[in-house]
């Protein structure tokens, strides 16, 4: 049997945005208990933990001085204000995953995705996720019971305005089921991750075939 061929590739920056409660972190956790050679960019917030939530594994919660020391120190590849809370994208972690080969997923507003593609153009892939009605965003939201009523009305004051970058994506989304709407982003990691662009090796692999040809007519 032949020897398999591996081509080293550059890693994939996969961003997942929505409005809140559409369904990210859901689709998220499915991408990386699938996927191994994808891991998730952990984020800086200074919004108080919900319950159940886990320091280093969900975000690492700081505080605000932390947070903006870390911020004037240039830990963050992006950061945002986000209803009301900062969050950022610590670059120590994402800068780890690539060069172990690893593909970086992002659940991130698309404030951050805007400076995440400002930073790093065409690794990044872009995905919005929309939920299929508004009153089933709010249902999403309360069904979770992690957020105060105050907290679930401010989220969907500030989801229409979510809602107006979806043209700053490179695919759109609708999570009606979420089984259905996972199947949709592993299938963009797929292709995404075979781009002629992302494969580093692929032009010396083709060469060197076209080379192994003894008398190969190479005229266009
Ligand atoms: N397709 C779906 N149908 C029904 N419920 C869903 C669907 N997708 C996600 N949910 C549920 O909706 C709630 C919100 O989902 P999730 O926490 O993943 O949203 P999110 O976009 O990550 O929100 P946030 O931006 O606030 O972190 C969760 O309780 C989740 O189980
Ligand atoms: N620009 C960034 N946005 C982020 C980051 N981490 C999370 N987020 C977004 O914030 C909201 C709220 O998140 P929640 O966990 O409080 O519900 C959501 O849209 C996230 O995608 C980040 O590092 N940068």
């Amino acid at each position: 049997m032949a020897e398999s061929v591996h081509l080293d590739r550059r890693g994939v920056l996969f961003v997942l945005s929505s409005p809140s409660g559409a369904g990210k972190t859901t689709i998220s956790r499915k991408m990386l208990a699938a996927d191994p050679d994808i891991a998730l960019s952990i984020s800086a917030t200074t919004r108080p933990p919900r319950p159940g939530e886990v320091d280093g594994k969900d975000y690492h919660f700081v505080d605000v001085a932390s947070f903006k020391k870390m911020a004037a120190d240039g830990e963050f590849l992006e950061w945002a204000h986000v209803f009301g809370h900062r969050y950022g994208t610590p670059r120590a972690r994402v800068e780890e995953l690539l060069d172990a080969g690893k593909d970086v997923l992002f659940d991130i507003d698309w404030q951050g995705a805007q400076q995440l593609y400002q930073e790093a153009g065409p690794d990044v892939v872009r995905v919005f996720v929309l939920p299929p009605t508004m009153e089933e965003l709010e249902r999403r939201l309360r069904a979770r019971k992690t957020d105060s009523d105050e907290v679930i009305a401010a989220r969907m004051a500030r989801a229409a305005n979510e809602i107006s970058h979806w043209d700053g994506y490179d695919y759109v989304l609708i999570n009606d089921d979420v089984d259905a709407c996972y199947g949709e982003v592993a299938a963009i990691l797929r292709a995404e991750r075979l781009k002629r662009r992302r494969q580093i090796g692929l032009i010396g692999f083709a060469r060197d075939l076209i080379r192994s040809v003894p008398d190969a007519d190479t005229t266009i």
